[in-house]
């Protein structure tokens, strides 16, 4: 028999009565308007409602067993698509990478790659007419695929990868090859036993020439058996830290012969007669990769409200040390570090939702220009995407385990499900581009649009602020407002770009090459780079709460959002205090005050804490965690799922009867 209460726990309960604004309020703003809120809830309401519990207790189950139920709650789920015939998002997004029907898949989608990489992909990088071939048939699920890019010896360095595949002018094919150990397809999500087909990134050469990258439509296995097929050598790499249903693969290929239409050929072409056509601009091979990297920050930023949703439920329900010692223990969300732990992440989520935003907008706009033969946007849109997927997967795995922290022991519970949500965000600093690796690359930009602008071009939108920050070595005045706290932040990271610039050229005017001169100025370019992320973020989330958006919403949303800005601001100046006392020397008055108003800015919070993650609007099942469901009935969860353990089905466990008994008599 259920424990649970029917009723909301009355400490959660007061939150909400005592709170500023309507948790509904915050919802309407935060997923942009009434209309798309009931879109994300009509889904939800559809896809979660009906599901049976169970699923949600995976870590009970082996590897191959949570591999079985992930296929199985996959049809489900598809079904579900199919039936209502959605395609995309509440926020315009294709609808299969979404946050709303992660709750429907808790160990992870087999054919997460195949819906929100490979239909993308085959889009970008092939004809019409592969599109209506290989595409169409991705989105109906009669064929299921993998991107099978990373090999076991190299992810990073694509120019590196090391798999080929050979033009055959007799039979008009291409015949494909992993020659080497290291050469094997490794890590492709779904690539193990989900996926019939894999978009192959390799090589591509004619009468022995190597063209450079190209990307192949391959098929691995039978249409009718789902056998691999001659020449292919595929499986599951093993159990991860996280991702337990993705099923990871690897993939061998011993002259696999496709026909020569079978590569995707938007940008570039082999003929008839082998004749090879190059693209326009090389990169654009990467540009699924630029696709997958604007998601990844919107899908960390709901990551992290959904651990700040359990997190700060759990903090206004869990009631321990009282503050004054003769009065009650007091809920651990007055306790003033317990706010510095949980509000600034609240406040991150928000600002990289906003980020993320700006950054889709800029992709779209992207890739309308790709259409129309037009490139000069793509090293822009790159940086930037680059270091918003960065800087988003890597502060966010940092606040999930402080959300994890504020939760005491429980939070170390499988099923306070906030190590789940950990294991997710980390993969994510790996995947799509190891954040290091791409650091450089936006370190790269920034030398040349600092170069740029030493020669007084004009810069990308998104670097203008260097242009400015060139001649203005300093605040002339500062007073402390938003926009100063921006301007400083603007200006450390031009000093930082200048002193990275320096420090690079005096390295190849002592005779190093460009590449050693950039390999030792690494450190340098990598803290550039993640500053000038800082600046856009800081920058989108100021925009939002004072520019023209901020005119039709209520003044009490308005001053919750200002109230969170301010914490943000303060505590990313804060925290790059070291670089901003390098152009700015804040007296120890200011920096006091600064101090001061963090303080004030989390007991400003403190009351709406509760409300703002209900505006998140976490279903119950996305969240499932026993500290943080919307009632807040934790304990009687928390019971619950222990009565549950497997251990507990019987009395005695056989292997004390098998072993510990006997050892304990042995020694008697
Ligand atoms: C489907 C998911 C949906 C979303 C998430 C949902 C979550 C749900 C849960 C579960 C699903 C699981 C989902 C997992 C999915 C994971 C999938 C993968 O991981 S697929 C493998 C990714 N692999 C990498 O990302 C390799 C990283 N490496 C690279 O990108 C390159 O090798 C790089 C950039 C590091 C270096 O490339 P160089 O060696 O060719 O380039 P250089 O020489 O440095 O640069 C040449 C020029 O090209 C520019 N460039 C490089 N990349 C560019 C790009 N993408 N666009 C534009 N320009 C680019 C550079 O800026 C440079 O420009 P100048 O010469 O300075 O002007
Ligand atoms: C959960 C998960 C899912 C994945 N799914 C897919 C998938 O579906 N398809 C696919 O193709 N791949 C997939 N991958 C692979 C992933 O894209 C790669 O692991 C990733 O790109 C990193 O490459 P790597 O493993 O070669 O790391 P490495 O590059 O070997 O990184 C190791 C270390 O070397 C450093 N390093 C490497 N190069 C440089 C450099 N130039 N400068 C400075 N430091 C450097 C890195 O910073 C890092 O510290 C997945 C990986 C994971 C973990």
């Amino acid at each position: 028999m259920s424990l649970l209460p029917k009723t909301v726990n009355p400490d959660l309960q007061k939150e909400r009565d005592n709170a500023s604004i309507k948790a509904e309020e915050f919802a309407v703003w935060w997923h942009g308007g009434k209309d798309r809120l009931k879109i994300k809830r009509d889904l939800e309401l559809h896809i979660l409602d009906d599901l049976d519990e169970d699923i949600y207790r995976f870590p009970n189950l082996s590897h191959e067993e949570i591999y079985n139920a992930a296929i199985k709650d996959f049809i489900k789920l598809a079904k579900k698509i199919q039936e209502l015939k959605v395609e995309r998002n509440y926020d315009g997004t294709d609808i299969w990478p979404s946050s709303v029907l992660w709750g429907a898949m808790p160990a992870g989608n087999p054919l997460a790659v195949h819906c929100g990489m490979v239909i993308e992909c085959i889009r970008i990088q092939g004809t019409d007419e592969q599109f209506e071939k290989f595409g169409k048939a991705c989105q109906s699920f009669s064929m299921t695929s993998a991107y099978a890019q990373t090999e076991l010896g190299h992810g990073t360095f694509i120019r590196g990868l090391e798999t080929r595949a050979d033009f055959d002018h007799h039979t008009d094919e291409f015949v494909l090859n992993t020659p080497t150990i290291s050469s094997y397809k490794w890590w492709p999500g779904g690539m193990g036993q989900s996926a019939n087909h894999c978009i192959v990134p390799a090589n591509l050469y004619i009468d022995n020439v190597c063209k450079g990258l190209a990307m192949f439509v391959v098929p691995i296995r039978d249409m009718e058996t789902h056998a691999p097929l001659p020449g292919v050598d595929v499986g599951d790499i093993g159990k991860r830290m996280g991702f337990a249903g993705v099923n990871n693969g690897y993939l061998g290929l011993k002259n696999v012969r496709i026909p020569r239409t079978n590569m995707l050929m938007r940008h570039s072409q082999v003929h008839r007669d082998g004749t090879f056509v190059q693209s326009p601009v090389s990169v654009l091979t990467y540009f699924t990769m630029v696709y997958i990297r604007c998601l990844i920050v919107r899908n960390v930023a709901t990551q992290l409200s959904m651990a700040a949703t359990i997190a700060t439920r759990y903090s206004a329900v869990r009631r321990q040390s009282p503050i004054n010692p003769n009065e009650p223990e007091v809920q651990i969300i007055d306790h003033l570090t317990q706010q510095k732990k949980l509000f600034p992440e609240m406040a991150n989520s928000i600002a990289y939702k906003l980020a993320f935003t700006k950054l889709y907008q800029l992709y779209e706009t992207t890739s309308q220009d790709i259409k129309h033969g037009e490139f000069s946007r793509l090293p822009e849109m790159h940086s930037l995407s680059c270091i918003l997927k960065v800087l988003c997967t890597s502060t966010t795995m940092a606040g999930v385990d402080i959300l994890r922290l504020a939760c005491g022991g429980h939070g170390y519970l499988s099923s306070s499900n906030i190590g789940n949500i950990y294991l997710d965000v980390g993969a994510s600093c790996t995947y799509e581009g190891e954040n290091t690796v791409l650091l450089l690359q936006v370190g790269r930009f920034l030398m040349k649009s600092y170069r740029s602008a030493l020669a007084g071009k004009k810069l990308a939108p998104t670097v203008a602020y260097l242009q400015n920050a060139v001649k203005e070595k300093s605040l002339c005045h500062w007073t402390g407002s938003w926009e100063d706290l921006l301007k400083i932040l603007q200006i450390a990271t031009a000093h930082k770009t200048h002193i990275t610039y320096e420090n690079l050229m005096a390295r190849l005017k002592a005779g190093q090459t460009e590449a050693e001169a950039a390999n030792n100025t690494g450190i340098e370019l990598t803290q550039a780079a993640e500053l000038h992320g800082i600046c856009f973020v800081a920058a989108t989330f100021l925009e939002e709460v004072t520019g023209p958006h901020s005119k039709p919403r209520s003044p009490a949303l308005n001053k919750v959002l200002g109230n969170l800005l301010e914490l943000f601001m303060i505590s990313t100046v804060l925290k790059y205090m070291h670089e901003v006392l390098r152009v700015h020397k804040l007296s120890e008055a200011e920096i006091r005050s600064l101090q001061t108003r963090l303080e004030d800015s989390l007991k400003a919070v403190r009351p709406d804490a509760v409300v703002i993650c209900d505006g998140f609007d976490h279903h119950d099942r996305n969240l499932f965690s026993t500290l943080g469901s919307y009632d807040g009935n934790v304990y009687e969860r928390i019971f619950e799922e222990a009565k549950r353990c497997p251990l507990n089905k019987q009395p005695v466990p056989e292997v004390i009867h098998t072993h510990l008994k006997p050892f304990m008599k042995s020694n008697l």
